[in-house]
């Protein structure tokens, strides 16, 4: 992402010829507190957005169509939540405009770091603002629920506390961190996880005001360990560094440093074959002023 700016930049700013940025969220913990009558779960969970991520940009079409130039392996074209994004909003519209969506892909897919829900929100970001549909956020989170359960809060623009499927969001403030993100070389399908016998699914619910930076654990990660030994691996390894979790259903797993040169310290001490970045954590979606208030 740092070719693209990270800075809440004016909404005039943004043009056809700009970079959209897609950042990626580490949810810092997440309670499974209980299930709804349709099967999802209900979830306490903080979303944090962090300056690395996916790069998305837009090209006008004049034949009304929506395109991806380069579809994601095993991903086809139709099902590519960017165009699904696209197309929903022409829809919900009755826009004519067509489009061209290039996807600058850095997030590993199945990574439990929200990229085809980030690249979902900011196709609904940007093309409401360059084809001018003028939809209030409100309206473009419940747009992007409809994608998936990860979509509202890239919209929302604010870190968040969030209740419900994730849809119910309440900003939270955090202190400024660095992240070392380790990625595992398996795609978690996120329906296997919340399907699996042994996930806990009665965590006494926090009131949000009680949370505070640090504290709770992730509920999804027993049955990920249990079942994916490279994230178990990886979690291991981590913890025996720094207090080590995993974010959303897997399979990347993370730990916050106070400063950026021990998060590099103990990645460059990971062993052979291990991949992983680092990250500063934002104060909101680069994109949040896209909408008006
Ligand atoms: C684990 C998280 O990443 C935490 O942020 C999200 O809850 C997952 O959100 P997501 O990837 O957008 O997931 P979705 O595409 O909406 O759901 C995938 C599948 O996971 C299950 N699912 C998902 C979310 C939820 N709260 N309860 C569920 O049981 C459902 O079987 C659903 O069919
Ligand atoms: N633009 C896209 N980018 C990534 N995945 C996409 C995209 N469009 C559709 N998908 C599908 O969505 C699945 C989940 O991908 P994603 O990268 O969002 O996982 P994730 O990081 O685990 O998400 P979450 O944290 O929301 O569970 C992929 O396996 C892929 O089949």
């Amino acid at each position: 992402m740092s070719a693209v700016p990270l800075a809440n930049t004016a909404a005039a700013a943004w043009t056809w010829d700009s970079a959209y940025p897609a950042p990626a969220k580490l949810n810092l913990f997440l309670h499974v507190v209980g299930r709804r009558a349709d099967g999802y779960h209900c979830l306490q969970t903080v979303f944090r957005f962090v300056d690395h991520g996916d790069s998305l940009r837009f090209a006008p079409r004049a034949d009304g169509e929506v395109r991806l130039v380069a579809p994601l392996p095993g991903v086809p074209e139709e099902r590519d939540l960017t165009v699904r994004a696209a197309r929903l909003l022409q829809a919900e519209t009755g826009c004519r405009q067509g489009v061209d969506i290039t996807v600058d892909k850095r997030l590993p897919m199945g990574g439990g770091l929200g990229g085809g829900s980030s690249d979902a929100a900011t196709t609904l970001l940007a093309l409401n603002h360059l084809w001018q549909l003028g939809l209030s956020r409100q309206r473009l989170q419940a747009i992007g629920l409809t994608l998936g359960a990860d979509v509202p809060v890239f919209v929302f623009g604010d870190n968040a506390f969030a209740e419900g499927v994730g849809e119910a969001l309440r900003p939270v403030s955090l202190p400024p961190a660095c992240y070392l993100v380790l990625e595992a070389p398996v795609e978690v399908p996120t329906a296997l996880v919340f399907s699996a016998p042994d996930l806990r699914r009665d965590t006494p619910a926090l009131a949000a005001a009680d949370w505070r930076p640090g504290e709770g654990g992730n509920d999804l990660e027993a049955p990920v360990v249990a079942r994916f030994p490279a994230v178990a691996e990886r979690l291991a390894w981590l913890t025996q560094h720094a207090r080590a979790r995993m974010t959303g259903s897997g399979a990347c797993v993370f730990a916050e440093f106070p400063t950026r040169a021990a998060a590099a310290a103990v990645l460059r001490a990971a062993p052979a074959g291990f991949v992983g970045w680092l990250a500063e954590g934002l104060d909101g979606h680069p994109l949040r002023e896209l909408v008006a208030a």
